[in-house]
Protein backbone atom coordinates (compact mmCIF):
# COMPACT_ATOMS: atom_id res chain seq x y z
CA UNK A 1 0.00 0.00 0.00
CA UNK A 2 1.19 4.05 -0.61
CA UNK A 3 2.06 5.62 2.16
CA UNK A 4 0.79 8.84 3.19
CA UNK A 5 3.66 10.03 5.46
CA UNK A 6 7.76 8.88 5.16
CA UNK A 7 9.81 10.14 7.63
CA UNK A 8 13.61 9.18 7.04
CA UNK A 9 16.66 10.24 8.99
CA UNK A 10 15.21 13.65 9.93
CA UNK A 11 17.53 15.29 12.30
CA UNK A 12 17.47 19.45 13.68
CA UNK A 13 20.53 20.67 15.09
CA UNK A 14 19.82 24.47 17.13
CA UNK A 15 23.75 25.05 16.91
CA UNK A 16 25.06 22.23 19.59
CA UNK A 17 21.57 21.11 20.61
CA UNK A 18 20.03 18.20 19.00
CA UNK A 19 16.56 18.72 19.04
CA UNK A 20 15.79 15.70 16.64
CA UNK A 21 17.97 12.99 16.23
CA UNK A 22 17.68 10.78 13.05
CA UNK A 23 13.54 9.89 13.37
CA UNK A 24 12.06 7.84 10.93
CA UNK A 25 8.21 5.93 10.77
CA UNK A 26 5.57 5.82 8.27
CA UNK A 27 2.07 6.19 8.16
CA UNK A 28 -0.46 4.76 5.79
CA UNK A 29 -3.38 7.02 4.69
CA UNK A 30 -5.76 7.55 7.64
CA UNK A 31 -3.38 6.56 10.26
CA UNK A 32 -3.29 8.38 13.61
CA UNK A 33 -0.35 8.56 15.51
CA UNK A 34 0.24 10.05 18.66
CA UNK A 35 3.97 11.50 19.84
CA UNK A 36 4.66 11.25 23.47
CA UNK A 37 7.37 11.46 25.53
CA UNK A 38 8.67 14.14 27.84
CA UNK A 39 9.25 18.17 27.37
CA UNK A 40 11.43 18.70 25.14
CA UNK A 41 11.86 15.14 23.56
CA UNK A 42 11.32 17.20 19.96
CA UNK A 43 7.66 16.09 18.99
CA UNK A 44 6.54 19.93 18.48
CA UNK A 45 9.85 20.21 16.54
CA UNK A 46 9.05 17.46 14.05
CA UNK A 47 5.63 18.94 13.69
CA UNK A 48 6.63 22.06 13.34
CA UNK A 49 8.59 20.33 10.05
CA UNK A 50 5.57 18.73 9.01
CA UNK A 51 3.99 22.33 8.79
CA UNK A 52 6.72 23.97 7.00
CA UNK A 53 7.97 26.03 9.60
CA UNK A 54 11.13 24.78 10.34
CA UNK A 55 13.98 23.19 7.99
CA UNK A 56 15.03 19.75 8.81
CA UNK A 57 19.33 20.06 9.60
CA UNK A 58 19.38 16.71 7.47
CA UNK A 59 17.34 13.70 6.68
CA UNK A 60 13.41 13.69 4.68
CA UNK A 61 9.95 14.10 4.95
CA UNK A 62 7.65 12.52 1.79
CA UNK A 63 4.17 13.21 1.89
CA UNK A 64 1.85 11.26 -0.44
CA UNK A 65 4.94 10.32 -2.65
CA UNK A 66 6.49 13.77 -3.06
CA UNK A 67 8.80 15.48 -0.88
CA UNK A 68 7.97 18.36 1.75
CA UNK A 69 11.37 19.91 1.95
CA UNK A 70 13.79 21.46 0.85
CA UNK A 71 10.29 23.84 -0.09
CA UNK A 72 7.13 23.08 1.33
CA UNK A 73 4.63 25.54 -0.30
CA UNK A 74 3.13 22.85 -3.02
CA UNK A 75 2.21 20.61 0.16
CA UNK A 76 1.08 23.30 2.18
CA UNK A 77 -2.51 23.05 0.89
CA UNK A 78 -2.32 19.92 2.01
CA UNK A 79 -1.19 19.97 5.46
CA UNK A 80 -3.01 21.52 8.27
CA UNK A 81 -2.87 21.84 11.70
CA UNK A 82 -1.56 23.88 14.76
CA UNK A 83 1.84 24.26 16.84
CA UNK A 84 1.68 25.58 20.37
CA UNK A 85 -1.50 27.43 21.16
CA UNK A 86 -3.52 28.64 18.01
CA UNK A 87 -2.70 31.69 16.74
CA UNK A 88 -5.75 34.65 15.86
CA UNK A 89 -6.56 38.47 15.84
CA UNK A 90 -7.89 38.77 19.21
CA UNK A 91 -10.08 41.81 18.04
CA UNK A 92 -11.86 40.21 15.23
CA UNK A 93 -14.66 37.61 15.61
CA UNK A 94 -14.21 33.65 15.26
CA UNK A 95 -16.01 34.18 11.95
CA UNK A 96 -14.10 37.25 10.33
CA UNK A 97 -10.37 35.20 11.25
CA UNK A 98 -11.77 32.28 9.74
CA UNK A 99 -13.06 34.47 6.54
CA UNK A 100 -9.17 36.18 6.52
CA UNK A 101 -7.96 32.64 5.97
CA UNK A 102 -10.48 31.50 3.56
CA UNK A 103 -9.07 34.95 1.31
CA UNK A 104 -5.72 34.21 1.74
CA UNK A 105 -6.09 30.18 0.54
CA UNK A 106 -8.55 30.95 -2.12
CA UNK A 107 -11.26 28.37 0.15
CA UNK A 108 -14.94 29.68 -0.75
CA UNK A 109 -16.22 31.56 2.46
CA UNK A 110 -19.26 29.87 2.42
CA UNK A 111 -16.74 27.03 3.53
CA UNK A 112 -16.41 29.39 7.44
CA UNK A 113 -19.86 28.54 8.74
CA UNK A 114 -19.39 24.95 8.15
CA UNK A 115 -16.55 24.51 10.04
CA UNK A 116 -17.72 26.65 12.81
CA UNK A 117 -20.36 24.33 12.85
CA UNK A 118 -18.43 21.28 12.82
CA UNK A 119 -16.59 23.00 15.59
CA UNK A 120 -19.39 23.85 17.80
CA UNK A 121 -18.90 27.77 17.22
CA UNK A 122 -21.51 28.71 14.94
CA UNK A 123 -23.11 30.42 17.61
CA UNK A 124 -19.76 31.95 19.04
CA UNK A 125 -18.77 32.95 16.20
CA UNK A 126 -19.38 36.52 15.88
CA UNK A 127 -17.64 37.20 19.14
CA UNK A 128 -14.41 38.60 19.23
CA UNK A 129 -11.50 36.07 19.96
CA UNK A 130 -10.28 37.74 22.58
CA UNK A 131 -12.58 36.84 24.73
CA UNK A 132 -12.91 33.12 23.63
CA UNK A 133 -11.88 30.35 26.64
CA UNK A 134 -8.52 28.47 25.88
CA UNK A 135 -10.90 25.33 24.71
CA UNK A 136 -13.07 27.60 21.50
CA UNK A 137 -9.60 28.92 20.58
CA UNK A 138 -8.37 25.36 20.68
CA UNK A 139 -11.46 24.45 18.46
CA UNK A 140 -11.22 27.44 16.46
CA UNK A 141 -7.63 26.12 15.95
CA UNK A 142 -9.53 22.88 14.38
CA UNK A 143 -11.94 24.77 12.32
CA UNK A 144 -8.98 27.14 11.04
CA UNK A 145 -7.17 24.12 10.22
CA UNK A 146 -10.18 21.90 8.43
CA UNK A 147 -11.14 24.57 6.34
CA UNK A 148 -8.53 23.41 3.62
CA UNK A 149 -9.79 19.66 4.30
CA UNK A 150 -6.45 18.66 4.91
CA UNK A 151 -4.94 15.21 3.81
CA UNK A 152 -2.49 15.63 7.02
CA UNK A 153 -3.94 17.29 10.14
CA UNK A 154 -1.37 17.83 12.60
CA UNK A 155 -2.54 19.00 16.41
CA UNK A 156 0.21 20.08 19.01
CA UNK A 157 -0.93 19.19 22.71
CA UNK A 158 -4.81 19.67 21.54
CA UNK A 159 -6.55 18.69 24.92
CA UNK A 160 -3.75 20.97 26.68
CA UNK A 161 -5.50 23.11 29.50
CA UNK A 162 -9.20 21.10 28.65
CA UNK A 163 -10.94 20.91 31.69
CA UNK A 164 -12.43 17.07 32.16
CA UNK A 165 -15.49 18.12 29.80
CA UNK A 166 -13.75 20.03 27.50
CA UNK A 167 -11.19 17.41 27.12
CA UNK A 168 -14.25 14.49 26.01
CA UNK A 169 -15.71 17.41 23.82
CA UNK A 170 -12.02 17.25 21.94
CA UNK A 171 -11.76 13.70 22.58
CA UNK A 172 -14.72 13.25 20.69
CA UNK A 173 -14.20 16.08 17.81
CA UNK A 174 -10.66 14.49 16.65
CA UNK A 175 -11.91 10.96 16.79
CA UNK A 176 -14.89 12.46 14.20
CA UNK A 177 -13.04 14.35 12.51
CA UNK A 178 -10.73 11.37 11.58
CA UNK A 179 -13.78 9.41 10.55
CA UNK A 180 -15.34 11.81 8.71
CA UNK A 181 -12.69 13.65 6.78
CA UNK A 182 -10.52 10.70 6.52
CA UNK A 183 -7.23 12.41 6.92
CA UNK A 184 -3.87 11.13 8.53
CA UNK A 185 -3.56 12.79 11.89
CA UNK A 186 -0.28 13.41 14.01
CA UNK A 187 -1.19 14.57 17.59
CA UNK A 188 1.19 15.42 20.25
CA UNK A 189 -0.28 14.85 23.64
CA UNK A 190 0.03 14.74 27.59
CA UNK A 191 -3.37 13.14 28.02
CA UNK A 192 -2.10 9.30 27.75
CA UNK A 193 -4.85 7.77 28.37
CA UNK A 194 -6.98 10.42 25.34
CA UNK A 195 -4.01 9.05 23.02
CA UNK A 196 -4.39 5.35 24.05
CA UNK A 197 -8.32 5.69 23.06
CA UNK A 198 -7.91 7.94 19.69
CA UNK A 199 -4.89 6.53 18.31
CA UNK A 200 -4.18 3.43 16.63
CA UNK A 201 -0.32 3.82 17.13
CA UNK A 202 2.31 5.88 18.93
CA UNK A 203 5.72 7.05 18.64
CA UNK A 204 7.66 7.59 22.15
CA UNK A 205 10.21 10.78 21.71
CA UNK A 206 12.97 11.08 23.89
CA UNK A 207 15.72 13.29 24.01
CA UNK A 208 15.33 13.83 20.25
CA UNK A 209 14.96 10.72 19.29
CA UNK A 210 11.91 8.25 18.37
CA UNK A 211 12.66 5.08 20.53
CA UNK A 212 9.42 2.88 20.16
CA UNK A 213 6.84 3.26 17.01
CA UNK A 214 3.89 0.95 16.97
CA UNK A 215 0.72 -0.13 18.50
CA UNK A 216 0.01 1.09 22.17
CA UNK A 217 -0.87 -1.73 23.87
CA UNK A 218 2.65 -3.54 22.68
CA UNK A 219 4.61 -0.97 23.87
CA UNK A 220 7.34 -2.89 26.40
CA UNK A 221 6.21 -6.05 25.51
CA UNK A 222 3.04 -7.63 26.23
CA UNK A 223 1.08 -5.58 28.51
CA UNK A 224 0.81 -6.64 32.23
CA UNK A 225 -2.27 -7.45 33.59
CA UNK A 226 -2.85 -7.27 37.41
CA UNK A 227 -5.39 -8.69 40.16
CA UNK A 228 -6.32 -6.34 43.08
CA UNK A 229 -7.94 -7.76 46.07
CA UNK A 230 -9.54 -5.48 48.36
CA UNK A 231 -9.12 -8.12 51.41
CA UNK A 232 -9.12 -7.90 55.31
CA UNK A 233 -6.89 -8.55 57.16
CA UNK A 234 -4.20 -7.68 54.92
CA UNK A 235 -1.27 -9.51 56.26
CA UNK A 236 -3.07 -13.12 56.54
CA UNK A 237 -3.88 -12.17 52.83
CA UNK A 238 -0.35 -11.12 52.21
CA UNK A 239 0.82 -14.33 54.26
CA UNK A 240 -1.47 -17.04 52.74
CA UNK A 241 -0.95 -15.50 49.21
CA UNK A 242 2.71 -15.97 49.18
CA UNK A 243 2.26 -19.36 50.39
CA UNK A 244 0.59 -20.28 47.64
CA UNK A 245 3.93 -18.76 45.40
CA UNK A 246 1.33 -15.09 44.40
CA UNK A 247 4.06 -12.45 43.95
CA UNK A 248 1.69 -10.09 45.61
CA UNK A 249 2.48 -6.61 47.30
CA UNK A 250 -0.24 -4.22 48.82
CA UNK A 251 -1.00 -0.79 46.99
CA UNK A 252 -2.96 0.82 49.52
CA UNK A 253 -4.37 0.33 53.25
CA UNK A 254 -6.62 -1.96 51.58
CA UNK A 255 -5.53 -3.13 48.29
CA UNK A 256 -3.54 -5.79 47.30
CA UNK A 257 -1.88 -5.90 43.53
CA UNK A 258 0.12 -9.09 41.66
CA UNK A 259 0.28 -9.29 38.40
CA UNK A 260 -1.63 -11.74 36.40
CA UNK A 261 -0.36 -15.21 36.37
CA UNK A 262 -1.97 -17.60 33.34
CA UNK A 263 -1.32 -20.91 35.60
CA UNK A 264 -3.46 -19.62 38.68
CA UNK A 265 -6.54 -20.94 39.09
CA UNK A 266 -7.80 -17.94 40.55
CA UNK A 267 -10.93 -19.70 42.14
CA UNK A 268 -9.00 -21.44 43.85
CA UNK A 269 -7.01 -18.57 45.43
CA UNK A 270 -9.68 -16.74 46.35
CA UNK A 271 -11.26 -19.68 48.01
CA UNK A 272 -7.57 -20.83 49.91
CA UNK A 273 -7.78 -17.19 51.02
CA UNK A 274 -11.73 -17.52 52.18
CA UNK A 275 -10.66 -20.78 54.07
CA UNK A 276 -8.16 -18.71 55.82
CA UNK A 277 -10.16 -16.39 57.12
CA UNK A 278 -9.96 -13.70 54.90
CA UNK A 279 -12.57 -11.59 54.08
CA UNK A 280 -12.35 -10.13 50.45
CA UNK A 281 -14.73 -7.63 49.45
CA UNK A 282 -13.64 -6.93 45.54
CA UNK A 283 -11.27 -8.94 43.01
CA UNK A 284 -10.74 -6.39 39.81
CA UNK A 285 -8.44 -7.66 36.91
CA UNK A 286 -6.49 -4.84 35.80
CA UNK A 287 -4.40 -3.81 32.96
CA UNK A 288 -1.61 -1.57 33.26
CA UNK A 289 -2.40 2.36 32.01
CA UNK A 290 -0.46 3.06 29.18
CA UNK A 291 0.59 6.13 31.29
CA UNK A 292 2.71 3.47 33.99
CA UNK A 293 4.02 1.34 30.59
CA UNK A 294 5.53 4.46 29.08
CA UNK A 295 7.36 5.51 32.30
CA UNK A 296 8.80 1.78 32.73
CA UNK A 297 10.00 2.20 28.97
CA UNK A 298 11.52 5.37 29.41
CA UNK A 299 12.95 4.64 32.23
CA UNK A 300 14.59 1.17 30.71
CA UNK A 301 15.90 3.26 27.89
CA UNK A 302 18.05 5.39 30.32
CA UNK A 303 19.27 2.54 32.19
CA UNK A 304 20.26 0.89 28.64
CA UNK A 305 21.84 4.47 27.68
CA UNK A 306 23.95 4.18 30.60
N1 LIG B 1 14.01 27.58 18.09
C1 LIG B 1 14.73 26.86 18.94
N2 LIG B 1 15.95 27.25 19.30
C2 LIG B 1 16.70 26.51 20.15
N3 LIG B 1 16.31 25.35 20.71
C3 LIG B 1 15.09 24.90 20.39
C4 LIG B 1 14.23 25.62 19.49
N4 LIG B 1 13.09 24.92 19.36
C5 LIG B 1 13.22 23.82 20.14
N5 LIG B 1 14.42 23.81 20.76
C6 LIG B 1 14.92 22.78 21.67
O1 LIG B 1 14.73 21.52 21.05
C7 LIG B 1 14.32 20.55 22.01
C8 LIG B 1 13.02 19.91 21.56
O2 LIG B 1 11.95 20.85 21.74
P1 LIG B 1 10.45 20.56 21.32
O3 LIG B 1 9.69 21.82 21.54
O4 LIG B 1 10.41 19.95 20.00
O5 LIG B 1 10.02 19.47 22.43
P2 LIG B 1 8.58 18.87 22.75
O6 LIG B 1 8.76 17.39 22.80
O7 LIG B 1 7.59 19.41 21.82
O8 LIG B 1 8.29 19.39 24.23
P3 LIG B 1 6.87 19.78 24.92
O9 LIG B 1 6.22 18.49 25.32
O10 LIG B 1 7.33 20.58 26.10
O11 LIG B 1 6.09 20.59 23.94
C9 LIG B 1 14.23 21.25 23.35
O12 LIG B 1 15.43 21.05 24.05
C10 LIG B 1 14.10 22.71 22.96
O13 LIG B 1 14.64 23.55 23.95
Amino acid sequence: MALAVEVRNLSKSYGRKQALDHVSFVLPPGAMLGLVGPNGAGKSTLMRMLLGLVRPTSGSIVYNGRPLWPDPTPLMPAVGGFVDTPQFYPYLSGRENLALLAEMASIPVSRVDEVLEYVHLRQDGAERVGGYSHGMRQRLGIAAALMKRPGLLILDEPQDGLDPARLKEMRQLVGAVRLEFGCTIIMSSHAIADVERLCDRIAVFDQGRVRYVGPASQLGGTPIEAIVWEARPMDRALDELQALGVNAHPIDEGRILAPLDARWDLADINAALIGRGVRIFTVMRRAESLESRLLAYLEDQHVDVR
